[in-house]
């Protein structure tokens, strides 16, 4: 699914009113009558419910959304909260459509302000997309109350105050909703975890917005969601056999961390691969032949640590990292696959850390290398960023400049691809947040990329089942008695 800036999002709104035709106030009929479907299926009509107008169009929604509910016998209080003289042509119309039904409660200032009932559900539609500055005055004020009130809220299009594609300051006021319901599209601003508590559980509503426009018109930014990584699956033929799915090579584990390269390991043969050999060092070796007695393994001559780089010429991908730990020799045996390998290559943990130490070594990563930092090693590896969005420009420069693949880990997975487009994740959840997931993810993806998959399809659709498979882990385990090892057990398509 495409994610389009504000400014795109107004294009696609004029060219559909436009050349579908329909006329603006009809478009927002249909937004309107959207969201009204969506919350009937969510809030029975007993309740009472409050719905907070600015005056622009998202303002304008929530009168049709008003008038839409009322007619559907819920008991609505409309509260327009008067930031400004003027209001958009489309609140105007629905303004009087109104009139017939509902009488609306006008704030100019606090001491207009409503007491609210407990159990009244509060529709949030003062700003939406058109947020050109923070909300200060009563706005802000409205703000304060809603978000101090222990009632649910559902923010039309996007939260009050929330910028949809820019970062907000700390001070700003911004609605806190349980639920967004988006219209056509996910706004950049709810894939930053920073902004988790202004989103909520978001939707997307299809409010029918030119199909031509939207895939005519380019986006670096993308949401991966079931159909586009189901799509990217490629099936497992009759008279396929082992050699059809590759031979992977795993560089993994240090004393003490042989469960690193346990975990990565055993996603690899979970997710398709034909053969995997695991490189480790020799106080490992006991370990992992009893561990995964499908994997082959060759011992380094150091018993510690990775030294020594075994002949790589015949596998199909290579995955190096998880729990190697960063001593001389180890950044030695990165150094040297760098120089001779001719194959796919994924880069995790130590291994990073090692690239961000040894920062001459980024010169020699082969195109299209797949690096999965967390945070912390992103940081280490191409400096400190302000904020999330910073952040993200700084992982797309990278990912330009040394034409790799940045899968930069947390919720909302952002793969970034060597062109700069952005794929976030819809899969996982926090229960993920524990030791050793993210050497599952090294061997999801490097099993893809043994199977010939296509570096781009390969961590996109790795980090898509990843999460998937910790989903249904948490179904199972719940959250917090989720383990790494629930996740590989939840692998498969
Ligand atoms: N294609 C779409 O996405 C559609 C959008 N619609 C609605 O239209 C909304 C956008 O409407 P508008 O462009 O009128 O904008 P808003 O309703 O978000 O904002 C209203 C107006 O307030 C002013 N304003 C901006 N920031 C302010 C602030 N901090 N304090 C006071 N005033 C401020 C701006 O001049 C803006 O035009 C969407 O969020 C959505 O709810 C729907 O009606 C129909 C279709
Ligand atoms: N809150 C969350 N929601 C979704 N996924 C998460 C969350 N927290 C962590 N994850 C996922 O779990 C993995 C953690 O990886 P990482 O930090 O490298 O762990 P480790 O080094 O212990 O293996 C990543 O793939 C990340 O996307
Ligand atoms: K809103």
């Amino acid at each position: 699914m495409k994610i389009f800036k504000t400014e795109q999002i107004r294009q696609a709104d004029a060219y559909t009113i436009a050349n579908a035709p329909i006329s603006s106030l009809d478009l927002m009929e249909r937004a309107s009558n959207t969201f009204v479907r969506w919350f009937c299926n969510q809030f029975v009509n007993t309740r009472p419910i409050g719905i907070f107008c600015g005056k622009g169009n998202n303002g304008g929604d929530g009168l049709a959304i008003a008038r839409l509910l009322s007619e559907k016998a819920y008991q609505v209080k409309v509260y327009i909260v008067e930031h400004s003289e003027d209001a958009s042509e489309d609140f105007h119309a629905n303004f009087i459509r109104l009139e017939n039904h509902l009488t609306s409660f006008k704030i100019h200032s606090e001491v207009d302000l409503p007491q609210i009932p407990a159990n009244m559900v509060i529709i949030d539609a003062m700003l939406g997309s058109g947020l050109s500055r923070a909300a200060t005055g009563i706005l802000a004020e409205v703000i304060q109350k809603l978000n101090d009130a222990p009632n649910k809220i559902v923010s039309v299009d996007i939260a009050s105050g929330l910028y949809a594609d820019r970062q907000n300051e700390k001070e700003d006021a911004i609605i806190k909703p349980h639920c967004t319901v988006s219209f056509q599209f996910p706004k950049l601003a709810f894939m930053m975890p920073q902004n988790a508590e202004f989103v909520g559980n978001w939707f997307v509503a299809d409010i029918g917005l030119s199909e031509n426009f939207i895939s005519a018109t380019p986006t670096s930014y993308f949401y991966t969601d079931k159909s586009e990584a189901e799509c990217k699956i490629i099936p497992r033929k009759k008279f396929s056999h082992k050699g059809t799915f590759g031979h992977g090579l795993i560089l993994a584990g240090s004393h003490g961390k042989m469960g690193a390269a346990i975990l990565s390991g055993r996603a690899c043969l979970r997710s398709g691969i034909g053969l995997l050999s695991m490189h480790i060092p020799g106080c490992g070796y006991e370990i992992m032949q009893i561990s995964i007695p499908e994997a082959m393994v060759t011992v380094d001559p150091d018993h510690k640590h990775l030294s020594k780089l075994p002949q790589i010429e015949s596998y199909s991908a290579i995955g190096i990292g998880p729990g190697v730990g960063k001593e001389k020799v180890t950044v030695q045996l990165l150094a040297t696959l760098l120089k001779q390998i001719k194959t796919r290559l994924l880069i995790d943990a130590d291994a990073l850390n090692i690239l961000s130490e040894n920062p001459y070594l980024l010169d020699h990563l082969p195109e299209k290398t797949v690096l999965t930092p967390h945070p912390k090693e992103f940081q280490r590896l191409a400096g400190e960023s302000k904020n999330e969005y910073e952040r993200l420009e700084l992982a797309r420069d990278f990912a330009k400049k040394h034409k790799v693949i940045i899968c930069l880990k947390g919720a909302n997975t952002a793969v970034v691809l060597s062109n700069g487009d952005v794929h976030f994740n819809s899969t996982g959840n926090a229960g993920m947040a524990t030791g050793g997931t993210g050497d599952v993810l090294t061997g999801i993806i490097t099993s893809l990329l043994a199977q010939g998959y296509e570096p781009e399809d390969a961590a996109i659709l790795g980090v898509y089942q990843h999460g998937l498979a910790g989903d249904k882990a948490s179904e199972i385990k719940g959250q917090s008695a989720m383990i790494a090892s629930d996740v590989i057990d939840k692998l498969g398509w």
